[in-house]
């Protein structure tokens, strides 16, 4: 448990890359050339990791981060309205959007770089349901289950997690996986994926009538023992099973890493290792990739490097992003996610969550929290922030306790 006791910092983690992490994130990070550093990357151009600055202009655009902050304190009166889907009172900024419109000359231009490498649209992925549920105490109602999966849809939610076909010793919570896929497989609207560990899992979610799927590996072997049983490579074996037996009846299928930034037995994970368990993946033909923090122990400054690990094999389109909010860290880690070109973010409702065998580690970042973040940034989600915030508060007044949502908290001030 040492992991949750202090956080991963960059020397701590070894990284893919041949470059010096202290050096690349140093003031003069930037001016090193492409060839010097062996990637030449500079992740915080805005630009795709693939553009080539030269020496001359990676040092001017590093010497024009310094003037980021004052020049947001500028920017800041220019804040506007934001007329889109959602209606919020005045006092909440929700609604309010950057103008990110800069011209191109002097520290402007770094403001547009921040947010040019931005998507303009977020598929948020909800997990409530399933790994926000999975590991509560009380058994929640297969009816009140399926009530809060078809609020999340109407609130505008595209994907949304049902559950898991696992095992009910491992899992109780989710022993009733048969009866919810049935209430909500013809439902309209959403992609409703289900987490399967084996085959018998696979089978079982087919016969129920989903039609997607996930699988879930880890990064760390000792997790993944603890998780569901066996090694990594035995995990994948049987993976490979599942995916080809999807693939012939079309099934898509997502997988899952965890513990990408550090497990609760290993402390810091190798991004190698989770690239890794990624290209794997990928080889098998997931549609997607999503990289889960679970403990949610990451920084900025150990999502950076995992990413680009990742992305060295993976492409960024394929690849979702997954964290827990143990350390509050998860919406900085998302804002570095998407300044990298990460369009998936995963997400639970009120920020439930937490996994049975992670001890210590906290619920998903909430889906409010997600969002509203996303609204500001004038990234579009289709989802509807009030609609969410009942939804939010339809499941906590269930559970009888407070959301972990910060979004939630406010808007009842
Ligand atoms: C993988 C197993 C099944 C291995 O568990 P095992 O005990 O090694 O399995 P087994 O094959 O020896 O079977 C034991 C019993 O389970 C039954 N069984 C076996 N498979 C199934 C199944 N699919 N559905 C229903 N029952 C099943 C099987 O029939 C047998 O029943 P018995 O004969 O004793 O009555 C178990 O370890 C398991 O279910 N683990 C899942 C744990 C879990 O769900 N953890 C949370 C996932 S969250 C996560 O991984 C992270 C993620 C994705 O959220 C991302 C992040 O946050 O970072």
């Amino acid at each position: 448990m040492s992991s949750l006791e202090e956080p991963l910092v960059l020397d701590k983690v070894p990284s893919l890359s041949t470059i010096d992490l202290s050096r690349r994130f140093s003031s003069n990070s930037c001016s090193t050339s492409r060839e010097d550093n062996g990637l030449g990357y500079c992740w915080i151009d805005g630009k795709t990791f693939g553009s080539f600055n030269s020496y001359k202009e990676d040092f001017k655009e590093n010497r024009r981060e310094a003037f980021i902050w004052r020049h947001h304190k500028r920017e800041a009166r220019k804040i506007t309205h934001n007329n889109s889907e959602n209606q919020y009172p005045s006092k909440h900024p929700a609604n309010h959007q950057h103008i990110s419109h800069c011209n191109d000359t002097g520290p402007r231009d770094i403001t547009n770089k921040i947010f040019k490498g931005m998507p303009s649209y977020v598929k948020i992925v909800e997990v409530g349901p399933r790994d926000g549920l999975q590991n509560e105490k009380n058994m929640v109602p297969t009816s009140v289950k399926i009530e809060l999966i078809h609020r999340l849809i109407s609130a505008g939610l595209s994907v949304v997690e049902a559950t898991s076909f696992v095992s009910p010793k491992w899992v109780p919570q989710l022993a009733d996986a048969k009866d919810v896929v049935e209430a909500v497989k013809n439902l309209e609207g959403a992609r409703l994926p289900v987490l399967t560990p084996n085959l018998k899992g696979f089978e079982a979610a087919v016969a129920a009538g989903a039609t997607e799927i996930a699988v879930f590996a880890s990064a760390s072997e000792s997790f993944s023992k603890a998780n569901i049983n066996c090694t990594i490579e035995e995990s994948l074996a049987r993976y490979r099973d599942i995916i080809n037996a999807a693939t012939r009846l079309s099934i898509p299928v997502r997988g899952y890493v965890s513990c990408v930034i550090g497990c609760p037995v290993e402390g810091a994970i190798s991004p190698s290792k989770v690239a890794y368990v990624a290209k794997q993946f990928h080889d098998m033909g997931c549609m997607e990739i999503s990289l889960g923090d679970t403990i949610g122990i990451g920084t900025p400054g150990t999502v950076v490097p995992m990413l680009e690990a990742v992305m060295e094999v993976v492409p960024v389109e394929k690849l979702a992003v997954h964290f827990h909010d143990t350390y509050g860290q998860s919406l900085p880690n998302i804002l570095v996610s998407l300044q990298m070109g990460i369009s998936v973010v995963d997400s639970s409702v009120a920020g439930l969550g937490g996994c049975p065998y992670a001890k210590g580690a906290s619920g998903n970042v909430a889906t409010e929290d997600v969002v509203y973040m996303l609204n500001g940034l004038g990234i579009k989600t289709n989802v509807d922030l009030t609609k969410l915030l009942q939804t939010g508060d339809f499941i906590c007044k269930f559970l009888g306790r407070p959301s972990g949502s910060k979004v939630a908290v406010a808007y009842k001030m």
